[in-house]
């Protein structure tokens, strides 16, 4: 379960996220979405514990400022960061140890055959094009087997199969009780994997659904309904 409670944050004078509160239970699908700007970023980079902010947030019932709470949850941030002198394998080995996660050959070979990374293992991280890092992000993620996962943007810069691969990724990490949070401006992206979904405008939460409450309504009707026709 991922839990924020009147989270606040400020960057300089600038309110960027305004007392928010939400919650996404276990082994389901969040999405916060909403306009650039609307202070998304700053949500899931505060739950990863990047910036500091004012509120709480609970990882699993703990802290996401106790090292037991980082150990559980996988983070593919928006524009994906590689360290230059490491090769595509070398991330992957680097990441399942300092997590202290063992993983076998076979999966990190699936893992990298299902984002067709398997004859890029040995490129160096500055030798990739921005969807080829996205994808080995992705791909550190899982191999952590975090309990809670989150993704900011994660189809922007992704091929079409990718795409589909990650979303085939998601529903099958959701079956496996992890709990997800995405943050998209895509509404089409998300149209088959949410389970509640949070809109935000100007750092504030001003609608948000579940599934059973939206019955049969097309995610982008409901987003239109609290929006008021503005364009996400
Ligand atoms: N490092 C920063 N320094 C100062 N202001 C920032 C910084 N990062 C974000 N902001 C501001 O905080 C607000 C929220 O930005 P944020 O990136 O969280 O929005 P977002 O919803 O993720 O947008 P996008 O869809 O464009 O990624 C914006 O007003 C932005 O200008």
């Amino acid at each position: 379960m991922l839990e924020i409670q009147d989270l606040t944050k400020r960057y300089g004078k600038n309110l960027a996220v305004d007392h928010v509160s939400f919650t996404v239970p276990n082994g389901k699908v969040g999405i916060l979405l909403g306009p650039n700007g609307a202070g998304k970023s700053t949500i899931i980079k505060s739950i990863a514990g990047l910036l500091r902010f004012e509120g709480g947030v609970g990882i699993q019932g703990i802290s996401n400022r106790e090292l037991e709470a980082k150990k559980q949850f996988g983070y593919v941030p928006e524009i994906p960061a590689m360290f230059d002198a490491l090769t595509v394998r070398e991330h992957l080995e680097y990441i399942h140890r300092a997590y202290g996660v063992s993983v076998s050959e076979q999966e990190i070979m699936d893992l990298l055959t299902r984002f067709e990374l398997e004859d890029k293992q040995d490129k160096l991280g500055n030798e990739l094009s921005k969807g080829m890092m996205q994808k080995v992000s992705i791909c550190c993620a899982l191999l952590i087997r975090p309990q809670v996962l989150m993704l900011d943007e994660p189809m922007v810069g992704l091929d079409p199969r990718a795409i589909k691969e990650l979303k085939q990724v998601i529903l099958e990490q959701r079956e496996q009780g992890v709990t997800i949070l995405i943050s998209t401006h895509m509404l089409e992206m998300v149209k088959e994997l949410w389970d509640v979904m949070f809109v935000m405008e100007k750092g504030k939460i001003i609608g948000q659904y579940t599934k059973e409450e939206a019955k049969d309504q097309d995610i982008e009707d409901l987003f239109f309904d609290i929006t008021g026709g503005d364009e996400g």
